[in-house]
């Protein structure tokens, strides 16, 4: 995946079609495995990994990184429009977190496309990392595109 992301990055550079990389990390979530167990801890991360992955579009890239986080290349995309990413997720795990008696699970994210001085990858993955700690400092439930512009916060009705 991080091979991929960095032809993205080169494609991006080339071409002057915005790319964005995020990532996200479940709240809270050794409240989870306190509270309910490391079982029900892990059918928390599936449960993010299937909205996720219903939520992404056919050309984007996502998957675990580093643990306890993940990672989202989405090539001709915006940070702005990672804001919409991070509501169909929402509006996702709203509807499958119930079943399994995770009703106030929730995840922060941070995001930013290659532009100025962000060069690579790995430029864009820290900086992804930084506003991702932004939201959750701000927080929680709610993406972080850049920390000067206001973060959006999604209240869904049972979080
Ligand atoms: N069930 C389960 N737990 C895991 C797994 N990997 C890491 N963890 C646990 O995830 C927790 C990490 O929590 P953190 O992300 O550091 O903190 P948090 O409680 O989510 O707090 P915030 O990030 O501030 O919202 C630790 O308790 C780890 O043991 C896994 O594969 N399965």
């Amino acid at each position: 995946m991080l091979q991929c992301g960095e032809r993205e990055v080169d494609v991006s550079k080339r071409t002057g079609i915005p790319m964005t990389v995020a990532l996200a990390d479940i709240d809270d979530f050794k409240k989870i495995n306190d509270q309910y167990g490391h079982d029900i801890g892990d059918e928390a991360l599936k449960l993010f990994a299937d909205a996720s992955k219903s939520a992404v579009r056919s050309i984007d890239y996502f998957g675990r990184y580093g643990g306890e986080e993940w990672l989202f290349i989405l090539p001709n995309t915006t940070e702005a429009e990672a804001n919409a990413l991070f509501k169909r997720i929402s509006v996702k795990l709203s509807n499958s977190r119930q079943e399994h008696g995770l009703n106030h699970m929730t995840f922060s994210m941070g995001a930013v496309d290659l532009h100025g001085g962000h060069n690579t990858l790995e430029q864009l993955i820290k900086i992804a990392d930084e506003r991702l700690y932004t939201a959750k400092n701000n927080g929680k439930n709610q993406v972080c595109v850049n920390p000067t512009d206001q973060v959006l916060n999604v209240t869904l009705s049972n979080a």
